[in-house]
């Protein structure tokens, strides 16, 4: 399963991740996000970053110039895009990308399976909140194209087991404080996934 820690803002966090065992890292480009972080700051620690690492930039209804362009300027992989308005038009997009589904019901979820999506649960802020979407939801759904996201942590993790999610993404179950990871609770985390 992969795993993806999001709301990266430093070198330090983001080597202790690697270090740990995860496949992608996380960078949020929402500027009302505590996690915000500024392009230019992000490409210098994605510089310093070993192979085989997946940068995934996350975006808040945002314009597709606007996300090319700093996708280009941090040297991001990956869009992560949040786009309940329709801002984004991703015929136009330059880079890879995953669309977020905020699952309010099980609706959600059955109208994208076989998509590679990221499912996470729905809060006003957008994301990081340590909300949980209800697993009952995904009985009976096609999971192994879904990234599961919301409220996890290295002890619920093993809820997830029989689901065959594609990867998990976290943020505030590996933290110290909005914005800074916990290293040991990052290793915990990748071990226990490994176990599901
Ligand atoms: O993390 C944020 O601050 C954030 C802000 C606005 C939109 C999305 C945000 N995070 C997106 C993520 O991918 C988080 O990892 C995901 O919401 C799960 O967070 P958590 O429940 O804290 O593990």
């Amino acid at each position: 399963m992969k795993i993806k820690i999001c709301g990266i803002t430093n070198l330090e966090d983001a080597l202790n991740a690697i270090e740990a065992g995860v496949d992608a890292l996380g960078f949020v480009f929402y500027e009302k996000s505590p996690r915000y972080i500024d392009p230019f700051k992000a490409r210098e620690i994605v510089e310093q970053l070993p192979p085989f690492v997946q940068t995934v930039a996350l975006f808040v209804n945002e314009n597709s110039s606007f996300i090319n362009q700093v996708c280009t300027n941090a040297k991001m992989q990956l869009a992560q895009i949040i786009d309940d308005d329709n801002y984004t038009d991703f015929n136009i997009l330059n880079f890879k990308y995953i669309k977020v589904v905020r699952a309010k019901e099980k609706k959600d979820l059955i109208e994208n399976q076989g998509n590679y999506v990221l499912v996470d649960a729905f809060v006003e802020s957008f994301g990081g909140e340590g909300k949980r979407v209800a697993l009952e939801w995904f009985d009976n759904i096609d999971c192994s194209k879904m990234i599961l996201a919301g409220g996890l942590n290295e002890s619920n993790l093993k809820d997830l087991k029989g689901y065959n999610f594609f990867g998990v993404d976290v943020s505030s179950g590996v933290e110290v404080s909005k914005g800074k990871k916990d290293k040991t609770k990052m290793i915990n985390f990748v071990k226990a996934v490994k176990e599901i």
